[in-house]
């Protein structure tokens, strides 16, 4: 099996000589860009390198609009070349990447991307074969309500790459059937599923739920999430019990987008004590929603990811094949 190939040499190369791969997958304005600028923010762009991989669409924008496919479909992607670039990446060498540019619409000049410690991989499909899976050490699926991702395509396409509404809400329709088949089904993969949602009968900012699946050792949050109770009567944070879509259990972290500043910060503060290599990092960047918005529920969630991160760097441990 070529993906387990990968996976021991991605192990004989040890830690230190490889860098820390995470994927964050989902839909088309689901919030991979937004979760990532926070995350390369944070940790400096001489430390870690962020890849889109939609860079591998086999088509520009005029020549998609006359096949009978989506940019959603695996046929409208150089798979091939991104599970070999993903294993290239993993090892630690460079590689020369396609690019696609979102505000044209065009295929324009590849360029030379080299791995540094970090490499954050988002996109439409970086999970969906098992080669490209094997290249990764943490795996997160964004997964927000459809009513939502859709408001946020609508208004993020108008405004920067050229659509109508009425184009985007017809493209919507279109991939309806390609985001099912192609998509969605990469949630199955990811350790940390992430929901940024409104909280039902609460207007105000967004709330977030992660699904902090068993397949990696996360921190301990329990005593942290006590911590914040403790200085909060209507506590915004809860750690609770879920069922996956399997049936199975799994713990799930609740941050309501009503979260107080005080009870925010205990648990900011306690992630960022637990990160294992603080020097360097620059936390203004957490939470950041475009120019001007902040969330603490995105912040948590890019600590989490933050702590993951380090934690790969630290143990230069290979996680074992799903
Ligand atoms: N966590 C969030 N909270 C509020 N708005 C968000 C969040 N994530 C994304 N958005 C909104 O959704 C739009 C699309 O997000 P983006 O990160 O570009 O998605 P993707 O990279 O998945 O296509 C952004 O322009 C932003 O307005
Ligand atoms: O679905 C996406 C992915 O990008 P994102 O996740 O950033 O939405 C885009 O629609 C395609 O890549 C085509 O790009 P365009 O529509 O610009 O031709």
């Amino acid at each position: 099996m070529p993906h387990r190939i990968v996976h021991m040499l991605r192990a004989a190369r040890g830690g230190g000589r490889r860098p820390v791969m995470l994927a964050i997958a989902g839909d088309s304005a689901a919030g991979k860009t937004t979760l990532t600028r926070g995350l390369v923010r944070c940790l400096g762009a001489d430390r870690m390198t962020a890849v889109c991989v939609d860079d591998y669409h086999r088509y520009d924008r005029a020549e998609r609009a006359g096949k009978p496919f989506t940019a959603l479909h695996p046929d409208c992607n150089h798979i091939e070349i991104m599970e070999q670039h993903l294993q290239l990446l993993s090892l630690g060498e460079p590689v020369l990447k396609p690019v696609y540019d979102h505000s044209t619409g065009r295929l324009v000049r590849p360029e030379l991307v080299r791995p540094r410690d970090f490499v954050i991989v988002e996109g439409l499909l970086p999970l969906h074969t098992a080669m490209a899976r094997a290249c990764f050490d943490i795996t997160v699926y964004l997964d927000p309500p459809e009513d939502l991702r859709h408001s946020w395509k609508i208004d993020r396409d108008c405004s920067r790459r050229g659509y109508t509404e009425q184009q985007v809400r017809a493209e919507l329709t279109r991939r309806e059937p390609e985001s099912a088949a192609f998509v969605r089904p990469q949630r199955r993969w990811a350790d940390i599923v992430v929901r940024f949602a409104p909280v039902p009968g609460r207007p105000g900012p967004l709330s977030a739920e992660l699904l902090l699946r068993p397949t990696i050792d996360h921190p301990e949050l329990a005593p942290v999430i006590a911590e914040a109770a403790r200085h909060q009567r209507d506590t915004a944070l809860h750690l609770r019990l879920h069922r996956d879509t399997d049936g199975r259990p799994v713990d799930a972290l609740h941050v309501h987008g009503y979260v107080g500043s005080d009870e925010s910060s205990i648990v900011k503060n306690a992630l960022w004590d637990r990160l294992a290599d603080r020097p360097g990092l620059s936390a203004e960047a957490l939470g950041k929603v475009g120019d001007a918005g902040t969330s603490d529920p995105l912040a948590i969630t890019q600590l989490l990811l933050l702590y993951h991160l380090l934690e790969a760097r630290q143990t230069g441990e290979v996680r074992a094949l799903a």
